[in-house]
């Protein structure tokens, strides 16, 4: 809140202190813990807040103020290093405009008139993740070091000397006797969404994303830990250098660094004046969610050495730089209430109303909370002040609650027990995430709506031009109940409906009619059996090649499709043991649709497998347990979880435990992988085919 003319300066110096207590609070939990509570936005503003306040009331300004330093204090356990030239921030800009205005501060400072030729500038990436000081003396890295507090830095040589991408030695024949390198360490994406995964398997805690994992990954206090981790380097300064001339432009720099065998980024560009620079921007701005990398803007630079002198240094950063921030992914705002969403398959998902709150540069008002055991592991409470997370286009989520922010009001969630749409139960089977709504699509809209959208979505049916609102309009009505009427939809009937022109009426009557011509496997797709994703449409489509092979088909029949697992078959029979679910697809039919039959894949022979129930235990050297259990379902036999009587064949890997331990009480034939297969080599009917 900005403070008022009215207040006191008495009031405003004790902002002042509290501010400074919240600052120091959330540097420590983010410099020192890589554990931040609160978003950088939030912090930003934190940080604004107070620099205004110190601006407006300069006699309060003291040397431990956050304003008046970098990042965070060392950590104990890593030794102090002082930086021989500080490591700075740099100021940044979100508009245009700033953008302009750093243009205009950099020709005021220069002398250069508006009709001069433009400054030249270096555009860089502004890459999220720690930064670091690599100082090599004759060649040789000797010390590696963090920013610290900007003057001094924590030592991590021995974990910098595990990054594979930082060289031990320059390659140079005549290296200066002191270079200081900075640069960015980080963790690409690839490699965050392994740790996570393994971090998981581990029962150990999740980084929030690749800058924390990184940070946390460097700063370990045993170099093997961080040697597991894969970070990567990107250079992008300079600090001290001795013995040898500095380069005359930071591009140059860069060039140089690369050439010496130090990681720069490719992408980076030189520009002139601040329409080169918002280009630069733009250009980026496209390609970030491609990059391997995440970053958070980009950074402009005077490209000019000897212009980079001249303008010198503002408190805390140069004035020759600037960072243009993308708009930040994460925001904190209050959850008003929980409500449920209905999905097509009547899944139920608790979705947090939110105070409006601009994300991402969209301002959002609900997010996914996912379900119901997420909500618990989050404790995420109505009335709660959360951080909220909406990076490019996937769903805005609540990540977390601020728990400092707990109010005596705040109160949990609890799943309703009817659909708030049909008023049908709601259900969850135990061994389940989801809970849902026990109608279907017969007595709930909801999931009529989600079906008839998925139904038409384009890898399903493709039908162009009906929207969300307009399905939306056709169940409300009672216009359409399933997805056979749609077939039976007149001009007449759509024009009817609110922002339909006859035209746009025309399109969608033809969109459906272009429809009735389609393949099998986007039919199968289209009709919305839970657990039938596209490819398992096309492995159905394949193997049975007509709808009424794939109908008649049993368990067992369906088990030897390559892709299908007992839930999944047990999921197509539940659907077409619906009478309902008949009488669509016969309805479709009548209506039209239509698609090209085959005589679908050759069965496998009855052989060795048939009736053959194996159960798999431990790690097998070289097949992973499901393609194993892919394979003895293909060739007919049967895989089991549990050893009994009726076991055949216990296929043991290496840690095998209490099943072994029980196929040898029961007398239950062990074999290993390579007798597995050998059986199966046998009994292929492609190998028996070639011999
Ligand atoms: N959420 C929290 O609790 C919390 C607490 C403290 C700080 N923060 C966040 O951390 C940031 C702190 O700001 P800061 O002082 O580190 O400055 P900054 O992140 O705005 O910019 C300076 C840093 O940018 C990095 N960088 C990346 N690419 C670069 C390039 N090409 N050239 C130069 N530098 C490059 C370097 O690490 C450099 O130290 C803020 O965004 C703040 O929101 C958040
Ligand atoms: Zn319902």
């Amino acid at each position: 809140m900005p403070p008022q003319d009215t207040e006191r300066p008495s009031d405003e110096a004790a902002r002042i202190r509290a501010l400074r207590a919240e600052l120091a609070r959330h540097n420590y939990a983010y410099y020192v813990l890589d554990n931040p509570t609160v978003p950088d936005a939030e912090y930003d503003r934190l940080f604004r807040e107070l620099q205004a306040l110190e601006a407006a009331n300069p006699e309060l300004i003291t040397p431990d103020s956050p304003t008046q330093r970098v990042g965070g204090a060392a950590a104990a356990g890593f030794e102090p290093v002082r930086h021989a030239v500080p490591m700075l921030s740099i100021n940044n800009g979100f508009a245009d405009e700033d953008i302009a205005n750093f243009d205009r501060r950099v020709r005021d400072g220069l002398g250069i008139d508006e009709d001069a030729e433009p400054v030249e500038y270096n555009c860089e990436l502004k890459f999220d993740g720690l930064a670091i000081n690599l100082r090599y003396e004759d060649g040789v890295l000797t010390c590696a070091a963090t920013r610290g507090d900007g003057a001094t830095g924590e030592n991590v040589t021995a974990n910098i000397r595990t990054v594979r991408a930082i060289p031990l030695r320059l390659r140079c024949d005549k290296a200066p006797r002191i270079l200081d390198i900075r640069g960015e360490v980080l963790m690409f994406k690839a490699d965050f969404n392994k740790l996570n995964a393994r971090q998981r398997e581990l029962g150990q805690k999740e980084f929030a994303n690749p800058r924390n994992a990184a940070a946390g990954s460097l700063r370990q206090l045993d170099p093997r830990i961080t040697a597991g981790r894969s970070l990567r380097f990107f250079a992008y300064g300079i600090g001290q250098l001795d013995g040898a001339p500095l380069p005359e432009s930071h591009s140059a720099l860069l060039d140089w660094y690369r050439d010496i065998g130090v990681p720069v980024a490719a992408e980076r560009a030189v520009v002139r004046g601040a329409d080169g620079l918002l280009g630069f921007f733009r250009g980026i701005g496209e390609k970030r969610a491609q990059l391997p990398y995440e970053i958070d803007g980009v950074v402009y630079k005077v490209n000019r050495i000897d212009q980079q002198a001249r303008l010198g240094f503002v408190s805390r950063a140069p004035r020759f730089a600037l960072a243009h921030k993308f708009p930040a992914e994460e925001a904190l705002t209050e959850v008003l209430d929980i409500g449920v969403q209905v999905g097509r398959t009547g899944a139920i998902t608790p979705v947090a109303r939110l105070a409006p709150v601009s994300v991402g540069g969209v301002t959002v008002t609900n997010a996914t909370l996912h379900n119901e055991d997420e909500v618990r592991r989050k404790d995420i409470q109505i009335g709660d002040t959360v951080i909220v997370r909406r990076a490019g286009d996937v769903i805005p989520e609540v990540v977390a609650h601020v728990p400092e922010r707990r109010g005596p009001n705040a109160r949990p969630f609890v799943m309703p027990t009817l659909c708030p749409v049909c008023g049908s139960p709601i259900v969850r089977p135990e061994e389940e995430a989801v809970a849902r709504c026990s109608g279907g699509w017969v007595k709930c809209p909801a999931q009529r709506k989600g079906g008839l959208l998925h139904f038409v979505s384009r890898r399903a049916m493709d039908i162009e031009g009906l929207g969300d609102q307009l399905v939306e309009q056709l169940v409300d009505r009672g216009i359409v109940h399933t997805a056979a009427d749609l077939y039976r939809l007149g001009v007449t009937a759509l024009v009817e409906l609110e922002r339909m022109a006859e035209k746009s009426a025309n399109n969608v009557v033809k969109a459906i009619d272009k429809s009735r011509s389609t393949t099998l496997a986007r039919f199968i797709y289209a009709l919305g059996i839970r657990h039938v994703g596209e490819s398992t449409a096309r492995e159905l489509a394949s193997h049975f090649g007509s709808m009424d092979a794939l109908m008649a088909a049993d368990e067992a029949r369906l088990l030897e499709v390559a892709d299908i697992g007992p839930v999944v078959a047990r999921s197509v029979l539940q659907f077409f043991a619906d009478a309902m679910n008949r009488e669509l697809v016969a309805q479709l039919r009548a209506n039209g649709v239509h698609w090209e039959e085959t005589a679908g894949a050759a069965r496998a022979e009855p052989g060795a497998f048939a009736g053959k129930v194996f159960v798999l235990t431990g790690t097998l050297p070289t097949l992973t347990r499901e393609d194993a259990s892919e394979r003895i379902l293909a060739v007919g036999g049967k895989v089991s979880a549990s050893v009994s009587k009726k076991t055949n064949y216990v296929v043991a890997g290496s840690d095998a435990g209490s099943k072994l331990a029980k196929a040898e009480t029961l007398g239950v034939a062990v074999i290993d992988e390579a007798e597995l297969l050998r059986m199966l080599s046998d009994a292929n009917p492609d190998n028996q085919e070639q011999s």
